[in-house]
């Protein structure tokens, strides 16, 4: 029996003093090209989660950031080229400008809009949780 690949992925959800959530698009010719992600990526071997957070938001922002509790428990999720693992964070940025080094465009959404986008499949409790739960902004 083919071993089952594991992906383990951490990802923020950054809130602002607005209560909105930074959402990124994901370029066209990645996996899950043009969809809509949370910024973050793929946690290295030895690495922690939320070293793994700081280091993809600032390679793929260009943001320093405060790294929260986690939002929910992880979602883990079974796609044609392994099993990712997704972990999610709440950040605040403590850095103003945005530069986008992996995704074409970014937006700034209160949880009701969320629903407005096409998400990773893997993605669907998480948006559902936040949609449904207030965002923590005073709490960290
Ligand atoms: N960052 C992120 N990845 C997600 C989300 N939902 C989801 O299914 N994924 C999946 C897509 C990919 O299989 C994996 C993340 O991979 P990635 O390609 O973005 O990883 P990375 O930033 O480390 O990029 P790379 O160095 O491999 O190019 O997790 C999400 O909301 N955010
Ligand atoms: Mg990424």
């Amino acid at each position: 029996m083919a071993k089952i690949k594991i992906i383990n992925v951490v990802a923020g959800i950054i809130i602002n003093q607005e209560g909105e959530i930074l959402t990124t698009k994901r370029k066209p010719n990645r996996v899950w090209g043009n969809y809509w992600e949370f910024p973050g990526g793929k946690i290295k071997r030895g690495e922690t989660a939320k070293a793994a957070l700081t280091r993809e938001l600032d390679e793929e922002l260009g943001i320093k950031t405060k790294i929260g509790p986690l939002v929910m428990s992880p979602i883990n999720y079974d796609y044609s080229y392994g099993q990712v693992k997704l972990q999610f964070y709440y950040v605040k940025m403590l850095s103003a400008d945005i530069k986008l080094t992996a995704a074409s465009q970014f937006k700034w959404l209160v949880p009701a809009e969320l629903v407005e986008f096409d998400w990773p499949p893997a993605n669907q409790p998480l948006i559902e949780y936040l949609v449904n739960h207030s965002l923590p902004l005073k709490n960290f």
